[in-house]
């Protein structure tokens, strides 16, 4: 599994590959170079325009100057516009320069007159994870300059001006995609860069992720190829009992789709067996509408025990019996799941944090999260109390939101990759309930329940916006879970 290390271990993990390697610096920056070229001949195959290439003194602008050479190579028309001289540049940088073919046009910024049209490329290579202030003169001015021209924009490694574990303090470049190689930088996951970053891609640039594991420091970056780990596996003996039984709570009068919602997504991620405690008015509503659940009464509540997971919160309404919601995570010592109002009513009464069993799942989006553990200045910030909460309570804090995260109460942080833009539609979060209650109910340990959840929703909320775009509802991403067991070809 990939680590997210901050930016000023990059320059120690580099040194400690290359010397473990025996290569020198100026070859993972050929590395990187090759892992951009790549990458870039398959988005942009199809577009002819100028590459305009701007590079900083640094290592970014290094990895600028040979992706310069390889792209003029190629037969691309190429411009590299430089801040420094050479002299002024890192070694590396320097090295590449020499390398530079002839037909690299090379120019300064101060002469360079911006005149860049819609089909042409503008690569910003200025700064990277060694940016240590926010940028000024030469700099801010271009970078103003570059935000205001429309064309095709690509970040290397990071939109130069953001920091890569702080937030943006100043100005930056926005780009429509951002190249980064070997881990997503910490930055480039807060929702206050998205008009930076545009879309994230990581490109592996050779270093195994066991070596970048040395310098972990207890952040994680889930990617489909690690998905599979965290499944449990079923033989062709299983019955309806090992896929588990499972309970939801919640559906209140007029929020009963809530219900239909968790359990259909429960069962099309495998449960064996789901009920549902609603309101008695709305009963007969989830029967038609999800036949295959069974509605709970007296006699399932009074042996709440022999369930292997629940699931609480979805459309409950926070006009919910305390005292009953009490005695259901007093009566209960397994872990499951809370979301929605489930959590909404702890955040009134924080007290009751106590009951809730070790090792729950709690699914908050960013505003039930601030009601549970007050406001947050920004992301950085709400992903250190999410940190705290996880710890602080002894459960598995799933964050939603894009690369939404799982704190665990070991203080480790996972962040999904998966899923889109298209899926802030209503009931999506119930969805979401459903599911990680199914694998819990399946057996799962709560942190590979809560993993192997949000990894397949957000890839079931991608596949139905292969055909919807931003028509996806809820009800099309639960169509698209069982999808996502062929896709990652999990038994
Ligand atoms: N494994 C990897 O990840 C690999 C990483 N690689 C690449 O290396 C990049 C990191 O390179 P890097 O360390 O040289 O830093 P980088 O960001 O180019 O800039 C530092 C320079 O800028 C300066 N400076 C800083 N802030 C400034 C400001 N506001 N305004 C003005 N100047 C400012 C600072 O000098 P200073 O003025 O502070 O003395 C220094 O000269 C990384 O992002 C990736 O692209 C690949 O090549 C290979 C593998
Ligand atoms: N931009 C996005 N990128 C990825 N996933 C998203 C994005 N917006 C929302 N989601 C996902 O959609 C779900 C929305 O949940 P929630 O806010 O609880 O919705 P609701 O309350 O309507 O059910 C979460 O799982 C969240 O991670
Ligand atoms: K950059």
């Amino acid at each position: 599994m990939l680590s997210i290390i901050s930016g000023d271990k990059v320059k120690l993990l580099d040194a400690a590959f290359i010397k473990a390697r025996q290569m020198r610096s100026l070859d993972l920056m050929e590395n990187a170079a090759k892992a951009f070229f790549v990458w870039f001949e398959r988005m942009f195959s199809a577009i002819q325009g100028e590459i305009f290439i701007f590079s900083g003194p640094g290592n970014n602008g290094g990895d600028g100057v040979a992706i310069a050479r390889l792209l003029a190579e190629s037969g691309k028309s190429v411009k590299l516009i430089f801040f420094q001289d050479k002299e002024q540049c890192s070694p590396d940088y320097q090295a590449n320069f020499e390398r530079l073919p002839s037909k690299v046009k090379v120019l300064s910024v101060l002469d360079f007159d911006f005149q860049i049209t819609e089909n042409d490329f503008v690569l910003d290579c200025i700064f990277g994870v060694g940016i240590n202030r926010p940028i000024e003169g030469v700099y801010l001015e271009a970078v103003n300059k570059l935000n205001h021209i429309s064309c095709h924009k690509i970040s290397v490694d990071i939109p130069s001006g953001i920091p890569s574990d702080n937030i943006l303090q100043g100005e930056a470049f926005k780009a429509e995609h951002t190249l980064t190689f070997q881990f997503p930088k910490f930055s480039l996951l807060f929702p206050e860069h998205a008009e930076y970053t545009g879309r994230i891609h990581v490109v592996d640039i050779g270093i195994p992720d066991e070596f970048i594991l040395n310098f972990n420091e207890g952040k994680f970056f889930l990617r489909r190829e690690d998905i599979s780990r965290f499944h449990k596996k079923f033989h062709a003996f299983s019955h309806k009992g090992d896929f588990g039984r499972i309970m939801l709570f919640g559906g209140s009068v007029g929020k009963v789709g809530a219900m239909v919602l968790s359990s259909k997504a429960a069962l099309r991620t495998g449960s064996g067996l789901v009920h549902v405690q609603i309101a008695e008015s709305e009963r007969a509503i989830i029967q038609t509408a999800v036949p295959e659940v069974m509605v709970a009464g007296a006699q399932e509540i009074k042996k709440l025990k022999s369930f292997d997971a629940l699931g609480i919160g979805p459309g409950w309404g926070t006009e919910v019996d305390l005292a009953f919601y009490c005695s259901l995570l007093k009566r209960y010592h397994k872990p499951l799941v809370i979301d929605a109002d489930g959590l909404n009513l702890l955040a009134k009464k924080p007290e009751n944090l106590k009951y809730v069993p070790k090792g729950s799942v709690l699914t908050p989006h960013l505003k039930e999260f601030q009601r549970l553990a007050g406001e947050a200045k920004d992301h950085k910030e709400r992903l250190e109390k999410a940190r705290s909460f996880a710890r602080e309570h002894g459960v598995y804090l799933v964050l939603k939101g894009a690369f939404t995260s799982i704190s665990t109460p070991q203080g480790e942080q996972f962040f999904n990759s998966s899923g889109n833009q298209y899926m802030a539609t209503a009931g999506s979060g119930d969805v979401l309930t459903g599911m990680i209650t199914s694998f819990l109910g399946q057996g799962y340990p709560p942190l590979n329940a809560a993993i192997c959840g949000v990894f397949h929703h957000g890839l079931a909320g991608e596949m139905a916006a292969l055909k919807k775009r931003r028509g996806v509802i809820a009800s099309d991403i639960i169509e698209c879970v069982p999808g996502t067991f062929v896709e990652l070809n999990i038994e």
